[in-house]
């Protein structure tokens, strides 16, 4: 079983008091920075292992915004979150298209993850919405800083992936749409993220071209900038392995069925809530109420049983922290 830190998780809005009571039956491990993992004997495993956030920056913010004390916030694992899905492919090609006629007819199951960028906003672009729109300097700091799941120069300017703006659409217990570049994709491949990766094709370089000059938001040295990239994308594309699907955008209206098609939307293979449950279930750790905790490098091992005993290694369960 992989726990994902920090993304994945979805914030459970428990407020613990100013002084908790001293909790049976818990057990504690320090992880990086701000985060305790915690972990409950004896309880179902969609219930037993959260984490809490002391002192963090979220929780100062919540103490303004509640206007009382709180000293950690818990963000739990609970259920089965489906993976995040990377869209791919030339500029032109319909990626922004594809995915707000998903979001449209599915609002409450995706979310967009809204990326930086140090490009320029369109006139329709709204930021925050579209983009976050960010001055070149800051965003190289937040790089530093380890703020990005990944980020790529693209076209000439910056983009990038926030581990926030996942977090917030896990937040909102939708799946994550990441729109983003072939540079990206493999970034967020080599990364802890488990998401489906498709890529978008044109029919036609000459198709791409007419489609990129009448959307009619790019000045002609941007064209003709981006009509260049994408035949080295369109082969990366093709020929790594970095992508599950390849999907054709000829007929908008049949790109847009074969999508839901792989996405198990058709009607024929989405997955229900019921056999989400049971896959948990029959995948998760199995707490029991006499288990051990330790923590060695990213592993967290938890031993069912006497620890030493021959039964113990028959039920010691590994989490890999993977961040
Ligand atoms: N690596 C990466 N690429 C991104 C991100 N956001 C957008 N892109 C890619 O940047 C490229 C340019 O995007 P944009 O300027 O909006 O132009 P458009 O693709 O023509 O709509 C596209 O290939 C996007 O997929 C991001 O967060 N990370
Ligand atoms: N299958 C299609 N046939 C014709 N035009 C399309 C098709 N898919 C998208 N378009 C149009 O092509 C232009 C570029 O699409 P867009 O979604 O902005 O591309 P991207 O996000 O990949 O840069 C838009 O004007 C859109 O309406």
């Amino acid at each position: 079983m992989r726990i994902h830190v920090p993304y994945m998780c979805r914030v459970i809005p428990a407020v613990l008091g100013t002084k908790p009571e001293p909790c049976k039956g818990l057990s504690a491990v320090p992880l990086n920075g701000d985060r305790i993992l915690i972990i409950r004997k004896g309880s179902l495993p969609a219930d037993s292992i959260w984490f809490l956030e002391v002192d963090s920056k979220y929780v100062r913010d919540q103490k303004k915004v509640l206007g009382t004390e709180v000293v950690a916030w818990s963000k739990g694992v609970i259920g089965v979150s489906e993976k995040p899905i990377v869209i791919s492919g030339p500029s032109g090609v319909g990626k922004g298209t594809l995915i707000s006629m998903l979001m449209k007819e599915f609002p409450s199951m995706f979310g967009f993850s809204v990326s930086h960028t140090t490009r320029a906003p369109r006139s329709m672009e709204q930021n925050g919405v579209h983009y976050h729109f960010t001055e070149r300097s800051v965003m190289e700091k937040d790089i530093k800083d380890g703020k990005f799941l990944e980020y790529a120069s693209v076209h000439g300017n910056l983009y990038g992936t926030s581990i926030e703006a996942v977090e917030a659409v896990a937040d909102a217990g939708k799946r994550c749409i990441l729109d983003i570049d072939v540079q990206g994709a493999r970034s967020v491949r080599a990364s802890s993220l488990d998401a489906t990766f498709i890529f978008i094709c044109p029919p036609s370089m000459e198709e791409l071209e007419k489609r990129l000059r009448s959307r009619g938001t790019e000045a002609e040295e941007q064209v003709l900038k981006r009509l260049r990239n994408a035949e080295a994308e369109i082969e990366q594309g093709k020929s790594s392995c970095i992508f599950d699907h390849i999907l054709y955008n000829d007929n908008l209206d049949e790109c847009y069925k074969n999508l839901k098609k792989l996405l198990g939307l058709d009607g024929t293979t989405a997955p229900s809530h019921q056999q989400c449950k049971a896959s948990l279930k029959s995948n998760g750790v199995d707490l029991q109420s006499d288990h051990t905790v330790s923590k060695a490098d990213n592993k967290i091992l938890i031993t069912s049983g006497i620890p030493g005993s021959e039964n113990a290694s028959k039920n010691l369960s590994v989490l890999l922290l993977l961040s």
